[in-house]
Order: C-alpha cells, then structure tokens, then sequence
C-alpha cells in the first residue's frame, strides 16, 4: 500500500527566492544542469569520506558516478546521483527551508532593486542551486535515500508555494532529481534540454573538471566515442575530469601540463612558464597558471580579454575573471578555483571582494617571482619572454604601484651600452661611472631617431650609459619612477645637463664658462624674443657636441613624444614651449652672434633662428608645424651662400 502524502509550505523566504528564480532574474538558463551536477558531486564526496571516515556506514563507494538520464516521452531529464542522500528531515530543512543567515534582508534587496543585472548579483552572493531547476521545469520530482537507511523519500513541487512528501520503499541510495521540463521557448532562453548535444555541451562547459564520471546513455546516431558497455546500453563519460590543478604538483607531468595549457588557451606551443600552487587556510583555493611562449596578436587591442578562468570546486564559473589579474598580465592564462564561492558569483561582487583581492595580489607576485626565476637562470628564455611580453609588463610600472620594485627588476631595456642586448636597470647601475648620479634616458618615436638624437652627444663623447626608450609607455612609467636602487631616473632631454660640471673652487673652468655668457649676453635675449612663439628660453648648452642646437624641456614638462600620443587620442593639449639651447662652438651660433652684433635690425636674422629652432626640432624626431615655411626659408638661405 502506497504511503500517504504529505503537503508542507515552502518557509516564506524560500517561497520569495523561488519567484525570483521562476520569473527570470537569470538570462542564462543552461546554468541549472551545474547546479544540480555540483550538488550531485558534493552528495558523492561526502558519502565517501563518511564511508572512510565510519566503518559502520555500509555504502558502496566501488563506483560512485552522476547519470543524466532523458525520457523523451515523458519530456523529463533526470539527475541520478549515488552519494550521500536525504533524510525526510534533511529535505525540510534543506530543500524547504534557506537556512543561510541574512537570507530576508537579502531578498528584501533584491526586491526593492529594480535592474535585473543587480538583482542577479545580489542573489548571486548566495546562490539559488537546488531551485535553479525551476527556472527550465515546471515540476522537479525528487527521490532520495540517505546512505545507512532504508528509508527513502519523494520530493515534489511546481515551485509556487508548497510541497509534497512521501515515504517511498525500495529506492537506491542516493538521489535523483527528475525535471519535467518546460516547452522550449528560444526567446525566454530554454533550450531542448533533452538534446544530447546541448547536455553534452552544458556539461563540457561548467562541469568538464568535476571529479566523479558524468554517464549518459550514448546515442546510437551519434557515434558517441569514449563509450562502455554497460548492461545492454552504451554508457558514454561526459566530462574528462582531468582537474589537474588540483592533484599534487609532484604527480603531473610536463607533458600534462603542456596539454592542459593548449586545451584552455587554444595555443598549439608548450608555455614558457608553468605557476601551480595551492593555498590553504580561511580561504582555499588552488592556481593553476601559465605564461605563453607567444604573446596573442590581440595583446594590445582594446577588447583583448583579460584574466583567468574561475572555478569553484571544479565547476566552472567564468572565463576572463578580471578580478583575478592585473590588466598589465592580461597574458596570463589558467585557472583558479576557489572554495568557498558561491556558484553564482557575479563579477562585480568579485571586484570587490577583499578575499579575492588578497589571491590576486599572491598571484601577482607568483607570476612575477616565475618571471624573476627565469631572469636569474636562463638568460636566453628570458630574452624571449621579454621580447614578447615586456611592453605589456612595462604597464604595470604605472598600474601597479605595490610592485614597482620587483617590476624595475625585470625591465630590459635597449641602451647605448650594447647595440644588440638589452640591459636591466641593476646591471646599468652597476656599470654607472665614478661621480654619476643618475641613470640616464633619453624617450623618442623610434630607436633611431633616440640614438641620433643631439641630446646624446655630449653623452657619448663622455661615455656615459644612457637608455634609449621608444615604446610609447616609456614616455609615461619613466616620467612617474623617481629612481632606482638610490639613483635617480633622469631624461636627457629635460632640464640642465651639466657633464662638465666645475669641482668647487676650479676658477679656470668657472671663468671660462662666465666668459663664454658674456659673449652671447646680446643675442640669447635676442632670440628669446625672436622665437617667443616658439620657446620660452635660448640658454648655452653644455650637452652638444656636433650640433648647432638642441630643444629640452623642464623637468615637469611634458615631452614632445607624450604630447603627440595625447594629441592622437584627442586630448586638448596646450602647446608646449621648451628651452631651446646653443652649441656656443658651432660656427652656425657663432656666425649668428657676429652677424647680430654687426646689424642686429637685418630682416635675415629672424628667419636664420628660425631654421635654428626648426632644425632642432626636426632632429629630435619632432614635427615642424609649417614644413613648407621652413623648407622655403632653408632653400632662400641656402641660395644665398652659393
Ligand atoms: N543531490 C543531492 N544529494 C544530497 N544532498 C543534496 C543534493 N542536492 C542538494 N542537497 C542538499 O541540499 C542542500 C541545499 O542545496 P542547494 O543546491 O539549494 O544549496 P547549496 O548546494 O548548499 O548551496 P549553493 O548551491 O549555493 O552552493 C545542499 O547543501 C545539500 O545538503
């Protein structure tokens, strides 16, 4: 004789949270099939490790598995699970009833917010699993039995306020939850959940990494491969299972790893660094994290997709988990699997999340301490890496300010040095000569134009080291990083340069330089005047050699590469006037000074300053605003000495 049946309410919140769930608050309507294989997964562990933990608890544990089940006719899929099970109590408390605290204050929330995409986020703080069901059925039938009973029970409810219970003999142990589906409706998002395909591909996506073998019953049109025979049917494993990053470092091979990386990030090369690692603790999670060999074609491009994959307790969550990496390692691919998250977390909870934000910051400084690792013993893949992921970990010296340092100690970069090797900044430094107080640098368009640049003569001509910069973010972290290891940062292009510097007391040099500002007392206020538009300073220069002029800015000025990169990205920029300085031993300044002492009113004067000014400019690498100005000035003079 059948047992009777019982009807029982839903406990008000849950009946409040059920609505929610019904009527839509997710788009994505495919996630209930990881809801339910996650709670099938938990209910096998925790039968096995009662079974380790109790001798008394005579369960089979020989082959612990999940079995999605389709009854076409019926119109019903099936989630079997042979774990732990249910009591008749458990299903009140647990299924009838959200025992999580704050519950009501939440659903008061959620309420209240009108956006579909924050009531989400708030709902996903604390996750809807079971009920996720009743978003794609309209009825769930559930039968469980508790491992170490007899007795077996049945759920069910239409999800609108009550539920029935009824004591059922001869159930297995464990559970199955049985969905009587809804109509598929493309538009609300329900899916034909009874198509192999799509369950093959629902699984594959959330729930390929979950521990135990996600069976179905092979479709013979489908040729499924990767089939048993079980029984008369063939039985086809859905999921792979393969979570490496949660087995111990020391079982899984190179060969596994490599595997893996292709498998998530679609590359075909092996990584150039392997990070796994394993936290524990109040909150645990394990990474599982790559540098590629090959740096994608996307790096730079706007919509490159940062971040790694989140999963929670191997079920996947989300891909490009922003939360988790810095912009600036937007290379870095992998996984992280967090614990103690709720399925439905939703990004922006994440960003804010201070416990995520703690494993962010421990990955960071993984990732670089691998990078560093390679720095210090394998030169050569080191150059590699940096060939390819150097300009994207420049951005971190100005993103990133927790890890300057460790950053400035990776940096390679181009210098006069060594025209073929880059240098990092602690090997310069250990080079710099007696009396040097700074590393100097000088930023421009290309490496060309940098090493050509007049700037650099007196530099040469004394040998000292300087960096040659032409990735446009140069122009922004090296103005930002006051100094290295003690030793300042400095352009040489800004402010006063002065190799020469006279020892205090060395009167021949202090007389000779107050010699030379005598000689062109009358025609640096000349020119300052000339060339108003265009500079707000002529001063002598002590840093060129071969040129007759050269254009710096003050320390706080923008330079000129920087303020072209604001222009191209419509930024209003006020012009900027620099200082323009005088080689007072070239014949062109010297010429000048003779010719404005002899008639300071000739109308050829303030042309020649201006091809002065213009040839400095175009030397620098920079843009002469009326090219044909100056072309037609040039060719009017050059006429005249012929
Ligand atoms: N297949 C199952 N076998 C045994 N117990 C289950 C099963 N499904 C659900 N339960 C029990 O019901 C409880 C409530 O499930 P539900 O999916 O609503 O929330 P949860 O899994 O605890 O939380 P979340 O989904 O946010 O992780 C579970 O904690 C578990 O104890």
């Amino acid at each position: 004789m059948a047992s009777s049946v019982e009807t029982l309410e839903f406990q008000a919140e849950t009946r409040q949270l059920l609505r929610l769930v019904i009527h839509s608050i997710y788009s994505n309507k495919d996630i209930f099939l990881r809801e339910l294989i996650s709670n099938a997964s938990d209910a096998l562990d925790k039968l096995r490790l009662e079974s380790l933990a109790d001798s008394t608890v005579q369960a089979d544990i020989s082959d612990l598995h999940i079995a999605l089940e389709v009854d076409r006719d019926a119109r019903t899929l099936t989630v079997r699970d042979n774990g732990i099970g249910m009591s008749r109590d458990d299903l009140v408390d647990l299924i009838g009833t959200i025992a999580k605290s704050g519950t009501a204050g939440l659903l008061e929330k959620i309420k209240e917010s009108q956006d579909a995409a924050a009531a989400q986020s708030l709902i996903g703080q604390f996750g809807v699993g079971f009920y996720s069901a009743f978003m794609v059925a309209d009825k769930v039938t559930l039968r469980t039995r508790r491992a170490g009973t007899d007795a077996g029970t049945r759920w069910e409810s239409d999800g609108e306020g009550t539920y029935e219970l009824q004591a059922v003999d001869g159930l297995p142990v464990g559970t199955s939850v049985t969905l009587h589906l809804k109509p598929v409706d493309g538009e609300d998002g329900l899916a034909d959940y009874l198509a192999g395909w799509k369950i093959r591909q629902i699984v594959k996506q959330y729930s390929d990494f979950i521990r135990w073998p996600i069976r179905m019953a092979a479709e013979q049109t489908e040729g499924a491969t990767g089939t048993e025979n079980d029984g008369d049917a063939a039985v086809e494993t859905l999921n792979s299972m393969k979570a490496l990053w949660a087995r111990p470092r020391s079982e899984v091979t190179e060969a596994e790893y490599t595997e893996f990386y292709q498998q998530i990030s679609h590359d075909w090369l092996a990584p150039a660094e392997t990070i796994h690692m394993r936290a524990e603790g109040t909150f645990e999670y394990e990474a599982l994290l790559f540098v590629p060999a090959q740096a994608p074609f996307d790096l730079f491009s706007r919509e490159t997709k940062r971040g790694v994959q989140l999963y929670v307790k191997r079920v996947f969550i989300m891909d490009d988990c922003e939360a988790l990496m810095p912009n600036y390692l937007r290379f870095v691919k992998g996984v992280v699997d967090a614990h103690d998250l709720s399925l439905n977390i939703s990004r922006e909870i994440l960003q804010h999340d201070r416990q995520i934000q703690a494993v962010r910051r421990r990955l960071v400084k993984k990732v670089l301490g691998a990078i560093k690792t390679t720095q210090a013993n394998d030169a050569e893949r080191y150059g590699k890496l940096w060939d390819q992921f150097g300009r994207v970990l420049k951005e971190g010296l100005v993103e990133d300010t927790d890890n300057t340092q460790a950053l400035l100690e990776l940096v390679s970069l181009p210098s006069t040095h060594d025209a073929e090797r880059p240098t990092t900044l602690r090997a310069y430094v250990e080079r710099m000569k007696d009396g040097q107080d700074a590393i100097y640098y000088l930023t421009g368009e290309t490496r060309a134009t940098v090493e050509n640049s007049p700037h650099m003569e007196a530099f040469t001509a004394k040998g000292y080291e300087v960096l040659l910069l032409s990735d446009p973010i140069d122009e922004i972290w090296a103005d930002r990083i006051p100094a290295f290891d003690g030793h300042r940062l400095q352009s040489i292009a800004k402010g006063q340069v002065d190799l020469d510097e006279p020892a205090d007391g060395d009167q021949e040099a202090d007389s000779e330089r107050s010699k030379r500002e005598q000689d062109f007392v009358a025609l640096l206020p000349w020119l300052t005047t000339a060339l108003a538009e265009q500079v707000k300073q002529v001063r002598l220069s002590s840093r060129l050699t071969t040129s007759a002029a050269c254009i710096v800015g003050d320390a706080d000025d923008i330079s000129p590469t920087l303020e072209k990169m604001f222009r191209a990205t419509g930024q209003e920029m006020p012009p900027v006037r620099r200082t323009l300085e005088l080689n007072p031993s070239h014949p062109l300044i010297t010429g000048l000074r003779t010719a404005h002492a002899t008639d300071p009113a000739d109308p050829a004067l303030p042309e020649i300053a201006e091809l002065v000014y213009g040839g400095a400019l175009l030397a620098e690498g920079g843009d002469l605003p009326d090219p044909a100005r100056f072309t037609r000035l040039l060719t009017t003079h050059l006429t005249r000495t012929l």
